[in-house]
């Protein structure tokens, strides 16, 4: 097979020759308009990362960018079988759910005095500790518990061996790039290794390593070393949110045929010919979107605040999903049980 397409040239390759998924047009074009309306609001910028989300770090020190690696680290797979039977973690008085309940079983860890975010702890952590600190308020644990405590002291190893155990030096080997960050980091750390293949060739959807970047250029605060020049080619993040509030929206459709299975609740295997088509379907149809919403911003001469980019989209989607899940119940979203997203 010949090279590596990137995500969005992968993306791309895989829109214009999906069987099962389809990007609407209309529904592009809507998505764009729903979100001009809040170009100039709070969520559309760098600042909503902490302002908006009170588990993630207020801080913008190397202790917080510390945080963001062990947390994208172990970042996938939190769906469960049944919503209503799903790990929890409580925290300050708040019970969290899916991603949130790992960032509150990782800031409740080191309110426990345990070095979580410290390389020289779990590079060497056990399956009993790392239990313990993913443990569920309910009888239902964090899925993939075993791969989690793997990853942890893989990882923990590679960052003690190649930076220092900080990823911080390794953002700073990155150029203020944010493209020679990516590949630096799937590089060095093969749980971040998310490549697949379509139609004969070699594809790259990245998607831990893409929101491990645009989580670090969120904590820095797109200042110091987190002043990436090149942000803006970092493209959303292809996990199994996404394509469901994208579906949701009428900006992605299905075959009935894959509909069927996925209201059945099949699980599609990773790079599965219909987990690919929703996984880069989706990547393109943000893609379009950011398009539709630059053009539209310029037309209509609309005030922006700074940049808009297709992190800031992808996490302004995310959160809308998180904010509407009771309406987005007829809509299922794909089950792939996975270390990549
Ligand atoms: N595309 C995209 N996927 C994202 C995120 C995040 C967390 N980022 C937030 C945190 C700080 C920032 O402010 C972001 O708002 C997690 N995920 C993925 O979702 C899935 C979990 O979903 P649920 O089961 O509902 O919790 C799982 O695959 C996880 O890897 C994102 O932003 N974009």
């Amino acid at each position: 097979m010949d090279g590596l397409l990137t995500p969005r040239e992968s993306a791309e390759f895989i829109a214009e020759n999906s069987r099962d998924v389809f990007i609407d047009g209309g529904g592009v074009r809507r998505v764009a308009e729903l979100l001009l309306a809040k170009a100039a609001g709070p969520e559309l910028r760098v600042g909503a990362w902490k302002a908006l989300h009170e588990l993630n770090p207020k801080a913008a020190d190397e202790a917080a960018v510390n945080w963001v690696f062990v947390t994208d680290t172990l970042n996938f797979s939190f769906w469960s079988e049944s919503d209503e039977h799903r790990c929890l973690v409580g925290y300050g008085g708040k019970t969290y759910s899916g991603y949130w309940s790992l960032c509150a079983a990782v800031n409740r860890a080191l309110e426990e005095g345990i070095p979580i975010t410290s390389a020289s702890y779990y590079a060497t952590v056990t399956l009993d500790e790392v239990r313990h600190i993913l443990r569920s308020d309910t009888d239902v644990p964090m899925p993939l518990i075993e791969e989690r405590h793997r990853i942890l002291n893989e990882t923990g190893k590679i960052l003690l061996e190649k930076f220092e155990g900080s990823f911080l030096n390794c953002v700073r080997k990155s150029d203020k790039s944010a493209q020679k960050l990516l590949h630096l980091v799937v590089e060095s750390f093969p749980s971040y290794r998310d490549v697949t293949q379509f139609e004969g060739k070699r594809i790259s959807f990245y998607k831990r390593a893409q929101i491990l970047v645009a989580d670090t250029w969120s904590v820095l605060e797109g200042k110091g070393d987190g002043c990436f020049k090149d942000i803006s080619r970092i493209t959303m993040f292809a996990d199994y949110r996404l394509p469901q509030v994208l579906v949701y929206l009428g900006a992605l459709k299905y075959s009935d045929e894959l509909l069927e299975k996925l209201l059945k609740g099949e699980v599609l295997s990773y790079g599965n010919r219909q987990e690919v088509e929703i996984r880069g379907c989706s990547l393109w149809c943000v893609e379009l979107i950011r398009d539709c919403l630059l053009e539209l911003t310029e037309k209509k001469d609309e005030k922006t605040s700074g940049e808009i980019n297709s992190i800031l989209l992808d996490y302004f989607l995310w959160d809308y999903a998180r904010d509407h899940r009771e309406d987005m119940k007829g809509i299922p979203f794909h089950r792939t049980r996975c270390i990549y997203y």
